[in-house]
This record gives structure tokens, C-alpha cells and sequence, in this order.
């Protein structure tokens, strides 16, 4: 799969197949394409070539919606919160969109109780880590079976990044499938099960968690090593994606 921004190629034939209940991280420098990757799964910027495939369907010129009432929701970065409407609305109006199940305004409310007491308040005036908790509870309103979260750390404090990993270790364990763009790696051998790195657009390295040290990432991350596909990667492709499934042309 490619995606551009006007002639700037930011994601150069990325192959990458997501499999159901796994979590995904994916990591890479700033400008690395991990954004427009995300973006593009999510229909919210065009692919350029290839196919973006979901349980074996073309969804390439789905539009956003559509994917969201399929089971796919994006947590942009910046969050994108309907600032001047309370919390509520703010959660409610997702609803509409997605698909049935499970979570609605109790369970949200139960996996962020922080945001309880704040119903009515306006999102826009709200913390930057209770922003955040409205941002994936808003996403997860839709109940989507693969969610992709963009940078949810990015400006918060310590203890709010804190909140919203405990939160999101909840959704975790519901089931639904995780492809997260993270920078802080000790964070992300914490908590995936998978890691990509991308470097200029392209993946470098695709492996288990648990095969990478830290040194290694950071080496992928910057460049210092060859590209290479690291084991058990896209020998995954034996297994039959369940879920999201990218192609390069
Ligand atoms: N709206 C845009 N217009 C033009 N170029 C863009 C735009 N958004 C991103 N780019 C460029 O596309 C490339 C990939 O950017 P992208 O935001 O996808 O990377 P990223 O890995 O998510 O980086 P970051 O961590 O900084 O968000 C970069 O070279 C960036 O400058």
C-alpha cells in the first residue's frame, strides 16, 4: 500500500497484515508515515496504490464512515473532540455511527471513571488526559473490533498516560484488536504484542515483542541497521487475517 501527500511519498508499499486480538504498535522517528498509515486504514486519507482488505473485502474506497460501522474506529492524534459540545455529546454522537455491542455510555464510563462527574462539561475544557479518555471513549462508542490509537500520550503528564494505558488495558482485555502509534518504547514492549517500525515510509523491521530488545528498536528506529524483516513476520501471512489486511500493489 502507498499513500502520498501531494508528490511526497509518505508510505512507500507498506505489507502488513493485522491479526484479531492482537496489539500492534507501531513505531518509528517523526515523518516516519505511521499517521498516514493509520489515516489511510481508517479512509481518512486516500491510498495512493495497493489495497487496504478487511476480512478478505476491498475496502480501499470505503469511506471513513462506512469503515467505522464496520468495526474500524481511529483515535486521530490531537484528539479531534468536539470542543464546544459537553462530554456526553461528545460520546453519544459516535454512537450513531458504529455497530452494535458491547460498549455504550455505562461501559465507557466504567472503563473512564474519571469522566463520570464530567458528563456536562464542555470536552474543550476539559484536562488534557480526561480529553483523551473522551477521544477513545468517543472511538470506542462506535465498537470497533480493530482501533488504532495515534500518539494518545503525546502532551500528557506521567500520571495521565498512566490513567489512560490502565483504561486502555481494560479495552485490551475485551477483545478488541490494537494497532497503537507510540513513542515511548518502554511503553510499547510493555503493552504490545507486536512491534513495526517504520523508517522513510517503509517498514524496517516487523516482529513478537518479546524478540526485540530495546537496542534493537532503537537501531531500526534511526536507521542504524539494514532493513530486514525480523522472524515470524510476514510468514504471518499464512495465518488468515481476520481483520485489517494491507497490500502493497
Ligand atoms: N498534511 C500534510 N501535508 C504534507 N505533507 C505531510 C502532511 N502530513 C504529513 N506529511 C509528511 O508526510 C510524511 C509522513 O508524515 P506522518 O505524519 O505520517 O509521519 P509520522 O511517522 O506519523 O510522524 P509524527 O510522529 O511526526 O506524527 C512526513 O514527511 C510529513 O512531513
Amino acid at each position: 500500500m502507498n499513500a502520498h501527500h501531494g508528490q511526497l511519498p509518505a508510505v512507500r508499499n507498506v505489507s502488513l497484515h493485522v491479526h484479531q486480538g492482537e496489539i500492534l504498535a507501531l513505531v518509528g522517528a517523526n515523518g516516519a508515515g505511521k499517521t498516514t498509515l493509520l489515516r489511510t486504514l481508517a479512509g481518512a486519507h486516500r491510498a495512493s496504490g495497493g489495497t487496504v482488505w478487511w476480512d478478505g473485502e476491498d475496502i480501499t474506497g470505503a469511506p471513513a464512515h462506512q469503515r467505522v460501522s464496520r468495526g474500524l474506529a481511529l483515535v486521530p492524534e490531537g484528539r479531534r473532540l468536539f470542543a464546544s459540545m459537553t462530554v456526553r455529546e461528545n460520546l453519544l454522537v459516535a454512537r450513531a455511527a458504529g455497530r452494535r455491542g458491547q460498549w455504550g455510555l455505562d461501559t465507557v464510563l466504567d472503563a473512564f471513571p474519571q469522566l463520570r462527574p464530567k458528563l456536562d462539561a464542555r470536552a474543550g475544557d476539559l484536562s488534557g488526559g480526561q480529553q483523551q479518555a473522551v477521544a477513545i471513549g468517543r472511538a470506542l462508542m462506535t465498537n470497533p473490533r480493530l482501533l488504532l490509537l495515534d500518539e494518545v500520550s503525546l502532551g500528557l503528564s506521567p500520571l495521565a498516560v498512566q490513567g489512560v494505558y490502565d483504561a486502555l488495558r481494560g479495552v485490551m482485555g475485551q477483545g478488541t484488536t490494537l494497532v497503537l502509534v507510540e513513542q515511548d518504547l518502554q511503553r510499547v514492549q510493555s503493552v504490545a504484542s507486536r512491534i513495526v517500525c517504520m523508517l522513510e515510509g517503509r517498514v524496517v523491521t516487523d516482529a513478537p515483542a518479546d524478540q526485540l530488545t530495546r537496542a534493537q528498536i532503537t537501531a531500526h528506529y534511526f536507521g542504524a541497521q539494514r532493513p530486514e524483516s525480523a522472524p515470524g513476520t510476514h510468514s504471518a501471512a499464512a495465518n488468515t487475517p481476520r481483520h485489517a489486511q494491507q497490500e502493497a500493489a
